[in-house]
């Protein structure tokens, strides 16, 4: 069993209102995402666009809710813009987790990332960086990591993910290898893993010691082989339901969560399942992903 202590849960708000493509889930307002994921028996949260942008009007509607922020995305572009406007940013979105109590931000690399590009098939067209680049992108991670941690508290997670530079296992390596375990962790994602033919259950054995953050993300296997089969796009995936919950698609949750627990993970492990609100209720797949959970882990 995991530790109660130790592990929380969250959700995000995309399976309500999806930031990438606003007209899933237009109709879904704010109070109602955090009302129901509380309902549901999460306690923390992601940022979603809907979220109000003062402070301390967003403390209370979550607080009101037994709910916290525990963590936000954010872009980079290490490699395509100078190290100065990337740390601005950064630090803008530092101060804003820090007032909102966070302790992880879940940066993501999307320097000429297709994960955003409908007319761009999410199979065989990712960039993939040069020696150069590499170099720039993981010591451009260092110092960003280095700036969360000593003077926000706040840990910097890596989230790899379909279409970017970061994808594949190899270059999940890489990126480990070449960044300092002080300052840059890893934000373990099921679903990117997966959908990408990486084994999930192979990268939580090898990164355990270094995941600080966990999106708990299933997919549909039939959905992900007809995007590679039709050329399409990420984009059009998640409309056609690539993501489902944990438990509701292909990946077997159970050896990974044994890992996690084997190994004294801390943190939140967040069920992030992007797919059509019309076609997917939010509020019964977050119940659903919660009975889950407890069943599967006692939390
Ligand atoms: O963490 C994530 C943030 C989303 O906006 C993204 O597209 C999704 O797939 C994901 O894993
Ligand atoms: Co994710």
């Amino acid at each position: 069993m995991l530790n109660k202590e130790k592990v929380k849960l969250g959700i995000a708000p995309i399976a309500w209102t999806n930031d990438d493509m606003p007209d899933l889930g237009k109709e879904n307002t704010f109070e109602q995402c955090v009302s129901e994921m509380a309902l549901a028996g999460f306690t923390g949260s992601e940022v979603g666009n809907k979220y109000p942008k003062d402070t301390d009007v967003l403390k209370k509607a979550l607080e009101l809710r037994g709910m916290e922020i525990c963590n936000q995305w954010f872009s980079c572009f290490l490699i395509t813009k100078p190290f100065e406007e990337v740390e601005k940013e950064f630090r803008s979105q530092l101060e804003y987790l820090r007032t909102m109590g966070a302790k992880v931000i879940g940066a993501s690399e999307q320097s000429h990332s297709v994960q955003g590009m409908t007319d761009t098939p999410v199979f065989g067209h990712k960039y993939v960086m040069n020696d150069q680049e590499w170099e720039t992108f993981c010591n451009g991670m260092n110092r960003l990591g280095k700036i969360a941690k000593e003077e926000y508290g706040i840990a910097l997670t890596f989230h790899h993910h379909m279409g970017t530079v970061v994808q594949d296992e190899a270059e999940v390596d890489r990126m480990m290898e070449n960044t300092d375990p002080e300052y840059v962790s890893l934000l373990f994602d099921t679903g990117h893993f997966a959908y990408c033919g990486v084994d999930p259950l192979k990268m939580v054995k090898k990164y355990a010691d270094r995941i600080k953050h966990v999106h708990l993300k299933d997919i549909r296997r039939e959905m992900v082989d007809k995007v590679k089969a039709e050329n399409l796009s990420f984009l059009d995936g998640v409309r056609m339901g690539t993501f489902t919950v944990p438990g509701d698609g292909c990946i077997d949750f159970d050896p990974i969560f044994k890992v996690l627990e084997e190994t004294g993970y801390e943190g939140y492990m967040l069920v992030e399942a992007e797919q059509d609100p019309a076609k997917a209720n939010p509020l019964e797949y977050a119940i659903k992903a919660r009975k889950f959970i407890a069943e599967k882990t006692g939390l």
